[in-house]
């Protein structure tokens, strides 16, 4: 399933994390609708390449979620680049991918791009540290930046990130309902099937991480929860 309007649930997999080669075969192999590698530390390009060449042997889309230019390496079905809509910085908004159109414009298959609108939400990760997001935010706050990744910049994705941490249900149900075209994917903290159903009342794709490395069990069967 390439086209990312199907998707219902992702795996995200963190090149900087040891992961077995027989619980990577469980996680391919799950129903999951697409692997996401991605993560904010310690990504280069050797250990992107690494788990690429590792997820390459399963028939499963592998998307590589942009967080450094310098990681970036051919081979993966699509690129997903964030923008960080609530970042107090222009650099994770705009001028990093200014900078990396500037280097690799002339060989880019635009096709293969699709740019995230993120919201991020949790004020202790990593993502939110690194890009001095604004996390003090009303629901208001939350849904305005959803309508400017839809109605204004027509962004396919708009990411509400919560990495680390469960987020608020009732933001997510308020943020899909001014969402007509923009897919909303919700990521964050979920642990258990029971968490991931209830967020995937409301999210077009629901994201699970970091639970994978911490009780894969419980990591797979969010699957059947989701679709
Ligand atoms: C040669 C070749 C293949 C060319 C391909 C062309 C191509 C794809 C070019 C890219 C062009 C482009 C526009 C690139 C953008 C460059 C860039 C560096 C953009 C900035 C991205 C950004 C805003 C990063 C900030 C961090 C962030 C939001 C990361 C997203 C992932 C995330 C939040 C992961 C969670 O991290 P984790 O480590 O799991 O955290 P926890 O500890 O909380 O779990
Ligand atoms: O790792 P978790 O907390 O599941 O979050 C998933 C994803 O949104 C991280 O970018
Ligand atoms: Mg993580």
């Amino acid at each position: 399933m390439y086209d990312i309007n199907e998707w219902k649930h992702v795996f995200k997999l963190d090149p900087d994390k040891v992961i077995s080669d027989e619980d990577l075969e469980k996680i391919c192999e799950s129903g999951t609708d697409g692997i996401i590698v991605g993560g904010s530390d310690n990504i280069t390009e050797d250990n992107v390449l690494n788990l690429m060449s590792r997820i390459r042997r399963y028939f499963i889309p592998c998307v590589l979620e942009v967080s450094t230019a310098e990681s970036i390496i051919p081979g993966f079905d699509l690129y997903f680049i964030p923008t960080v809509l609530n970042s107090r910085s222009t650099k994770w908004m705009i001028d990093l991918h200014h900078e990396a159109v500037k280097e690799y414009g002339e060989i880019m298959n635009w096709d293969e791009l699709i740019v995230e609108g993120y919201c991020i939400l949790n004020p202790d990760c990593k993502a939110a540290a690194l890009t001095d997001a604004n996390t003090n935010l009303s629901l208001d706050d939350v849904t305005a930046y959803a309508r400017v990744a839809e109605k204004m910049y027509q962004l396919p994705i708009f990411y509400l990130e919560y990495s680390g941490m469960l987020g608020d249900l009732a933001v997510v149900e308020q943020t899909k309902k001014v969402l007509t075209k923009t897919k909303l994917f919700y990521g964050g903290g979920i642990t258990s099937a029971e968490e991931a159903k209830h967020f995937a009342q409301f999210a077009d794709v629901v994201v699970v991480g970091n639970v994978i490395y911490t009780d894969l069990k419980a990591a797979l069967k969010t699957v059947e929860a989701v679709k």
